[in-house]
């Protein structure tokens, strides 16, 4: 039997095959030559690759193009063991697509709901906002999630360039989006050192933090995640083909786990890092040194983390102890 897996961090549009963008731009007339080349995206550093993911999502032009993308990510991920999966939204990729934003989170949740009949994945969206795109955006992303009134999205996350601007210039977002009911998560401490992880704890007040590995450079904050029980969406495949580490082998995942932070293993946007979710938790035990009880813990902390209610968590659990 495959291992039991979830994943709490996956940009859908990052899922996309390269096989898949090449079909559709040919569909569509689109050139991707400067991002796609032999069957493999083409990009150098942060800046290269969140062009790079931008030209990719752009080849999406229809419901059906979302539903089906949505629908093949789970199926894979259920193929390979998942049982829960959170996965990233934007609607702006609609309204850039010609559709409206409804229109997009109608695509997603179809193809959720299509590949758990199949079967049986669990699957909850976060609604991104883009910190490059400026607090205005993030702002609007923010209300649209608190009133879109789609029941899968129960989340709020801010992606993007963590170098553009203060994380307080975009606290009012995530106050919208916690007003409105929306459990939260952020992108810090991934291209930013530890000073980014401590803002996104004082002025958004997270659930869970997406990344946050770079907080291991200050012992004094990574006590503080432990003791506060903060839960980190850990990404290493996506952290080393960034070059936030150089292999694996140096990769703080151990670390964080060993000083008793709340890890969760996950693939962020798994063709553009060459990797997939049970790449992941393949090589987390054999070149991370994790043992196999280390590791069904962080998946058993991924469904502690969920962004589901307590009638959804409890069979999760059921599946992972069954
Ligand atoms: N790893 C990443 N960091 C920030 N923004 C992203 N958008 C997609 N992948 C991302
Ligand atoms: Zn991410």
């Amino acid at each position: 039997m495959t291992t039991p897996k979830a994943e709490l961090h996956c940009h859908i549009e990052g899922a996309t095959p390269p096989a898949l963008a090449a079909r559709l731009a040919d569909k569509y007339g689109i050139d991707l030559s400067s991002w796609l080349h032999e069957g493999r995206y083409v990009w150098h550093d942060f800046s290269s690759f969140i062009a790079c993911y931008a030209a990719i999502a752009s080849v999406f032009r229809s419901e059906e193009d979302f539903a089906a993308l949505a629908e093949a990510y789970l199926d894979e991920l259920a193929a390979a063991g998942a049982i829960y999966s959170e996965l990233f939204v934007s609607p702006e990729q609609g309204l850039a697509a010609g559709l409206s934003r409804d229109g997009y989170m109608r695509a997603i949740s179809a193809g959720i709901e299509a590949a758990r009949n199949r079967t049986g994945i669990e699957c909850r969206m976060v609604m991104i906002g883009e910190r490059h795109m400026g607090p205005e955006q993030v702002e609007g992303a923010a209300r649209y999630a608190v009133s879109c009134g789609f029941p899968l999205l129960t989340g709020f996350n801010m992606a993007g360039d963590e170098r553009v601007g203060r994380v307080a210039d975009y606290a009012r977002a995530f106050d919208i989006a916690r007003d409105g009911g929306l459990k939260l998560t952020i992108h810090a401490g991934e291209v930013c050192g530890p000073g980014s992880v401590r803002d996104a704890l004082d002025l958004v007040r997270p659930d869970r933090i997406g990344h946050g590995v770079r907080a291991v450079e200050d012992p004094g904050l990574v006590r503080r995640l432990a003791d506060e029980g903060v839960v980190l969406e850990v990404c290493p495949g996506s952290n080393i083909a960034l070059s936030v580490y150089p292999d694996f082998r140096s990769h703080p995942l151990r670390q964080l786990f060993d000083a008793g932070v709340r890890v969760t293993l996950n693939s962020d946007d798994p063709p553009f890092f060459d990797t997939s979710l049970a790449r992941e938790y393949a090589v987390a035990q054999s070149e991370m040194g994790l043992s196999a009880a280390a590791i069904a813990a962080m998946t058993r902390q991924a469904i502690a983390a969920a962004f589901v209610d307590e009638p959804t968590r409890a069979r999760l659990y059921a599946r992972l102890d069954g």
